[in-house]
C-alpha cells in the first residue's frame, strides 16, 4: 500500500512539478492540458493509459474537445504519494512530445 508522502517529500516533489498546482481542500494536484485537437487530446489520453496501467495507478481526469484536465492522488493512501509524483512526470514527458495548442485557443 503506498504511504502518504511526508510534507518535505511533497514539497520536493512538487517543485519538481511545475506546471501542476495543488487541490484546494483535497491531498490532489492538478494541471490542465491543451491539445492540437480532439484527436491530439485523445492520443495523449491514450498515451497516459498505458503508463497508468502498467503502474497501477490511474489518474482522474475530464476531457472536453482538446482540452485535458488531470487530477491525481493516490486513493488507497488518502492523499498525494510517490506514485502520483511519478505519474505526473510520465504525463508531462508525453503531454511535451505532442503538438501544442495554437497560441491563440
Ligand atoms: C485494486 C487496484 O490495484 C487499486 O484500486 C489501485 C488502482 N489504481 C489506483 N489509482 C489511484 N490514483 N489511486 C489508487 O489508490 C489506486 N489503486
Amino acid at each position: 500500500m503506498p504511504a502518504r508522502l511526508s510534507p518535505e517529500a511533497r514539497a520536493a516533489g512538487l517543485a519538481a512539478l511545475p506546471g501542476w498546482r495543488e487541490v484546494e481542500g483535497r491531498d490532489a494536484i492538478f494541471r490542465s492540458f491543451k491539445f492540437a485537437d480532439f484527436v491530439a487530446a485523445f492520443g495523449f489520453m491514450a498515451q497516459v493509459a498505458v503508463v497508468a496501467e502498467r503502474m497501477n495507478h490511474h489518474p482522474e481526469w475530464f476531457n472536453v474537445y482538446h482540452r485535458v484536465d488531470v487530477t491525481l492522488s493516490t486513493h488507497d493512501a488518502g492523499g498525494l504519494s510517490a506514485l502520483d509524483l511519478e505519474l505526473a512526470q510520465a504525463i508531462d514527458r508525453i503531454a511535451g512530445s505532442l503538438p501544442p495548442a495554437r497560441a491563440s485557443e
